[in-house]
């Protein structure tokens, strides 16, 4: 696998430089999580889509940055169903920070994913949170030992994979929660057909996210379709009202 940074969009290669360099936290922590998979059990007991909303200031391909309190945005979309949240900690090309994951999970009861570009193992000692991602592409041959480095804290790993070469990996890892990412890190081109390619290679008993690019009821069906257990949305529901937006993916 690559973790070198080759192909990687120039975004992609200078979020992934300055990932490397960030610190990690002092202290290990230790977390009770909230559980993501009886979340999303909850959801579809109730007939309603599993949406993990994410909180999503800003990004290199979004025009502008969404100023609100976090904490507020991540309560409209709890209001507007949302099953779990995502929080964005990256600071320099997301706007994100970990004092708005801890602030947002403390303001709500669903489980949240602290969305970051974790590089290694003090990384994850920077913020408590219910999931944690891991990119296989990012973390390369480390990816098992993060896994385990996670869930020895208590979090629960989220991996995100684009390719079948990382969905193996992923597998191999032991991961039972992987998030398919739509977008491509090469172009940052987003393609539905990633996940409905993807999919079905993943044995039933893993947890599957759809990541990026649903933006419609029609999209979100279509991931469904192909076997999403959820669905991990930020732009379209941070482009305008976001508990409507999240109402209307959800339902
Ligand atoms: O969203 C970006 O512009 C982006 C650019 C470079 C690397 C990663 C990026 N996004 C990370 C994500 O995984 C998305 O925030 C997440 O899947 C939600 O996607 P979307 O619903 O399309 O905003």
């Amino acid at each position: 696998m690559n973790a070198s940074g080759d192909e990687l969009a120039p975004d992609v290669r200078a979020i992934l430089e300055a990932a490397r360099e960030r610190p990690g936290g002092e202290t290990r922590v230790s977390v009770d999580a909230r559980s993501f998979p009886e979340a999303v059990a909850e959801t579809e007991a109730a007939g309603r889509v599993p949406v993990i909303a994410e909180v999503k200031p800003t990004s290199p391909t979004t025009e502008g940055v969404r100023e609100d309190d976090p904490v507020e945005l991540a309560r409209e979309m709890v209001a507007g169903g949302a099953t779990a949240l995502s929080v964005l900690t990256e600071p320099e090309h997301f706007g994100g920070s970990a004092e708005s994951l801890r602030r947002t999970r403390e303001a709500v009861d669903v489980p949240v994913l602290r969305k970051d570009f974790i590089m290694h193992e003090a990384q994850l000692d920077v913020v408590e949170s219910d999931l944690v991602l891991l990119i296989a592409r990012f973390v390369g041959d480390d990816l098992p030992d993060l896994v385990e480095a996670a869930r020895d804290r208590g979090f629960q790993p989220l991996v995100e994979v684009h390719t079948r070469e990382e969905l193996t990996a992923a597998l191999a890892a032991g991961a039972d929660i992987v998030g398919i990412n739509n977008r491509d890190l090469g172009q940052l081109e987003v393609d539905l057909g990633t996940f409905e390619g993807l999919a079905p290679e993943a044995p039933e008993d893993v947890l599957l996210v759809a990541e990026s690019g649903v933006k419609t009821v029609e999209d979100a069906r279509r991931m469904r379709e192909a076997g999403a257990d959820a669905l991990l949305v930020g732009t379209a529901i941070m482009d305008g009202d976001v508990r409507q937006n999240t109402e209307t993916l959800t339902q």
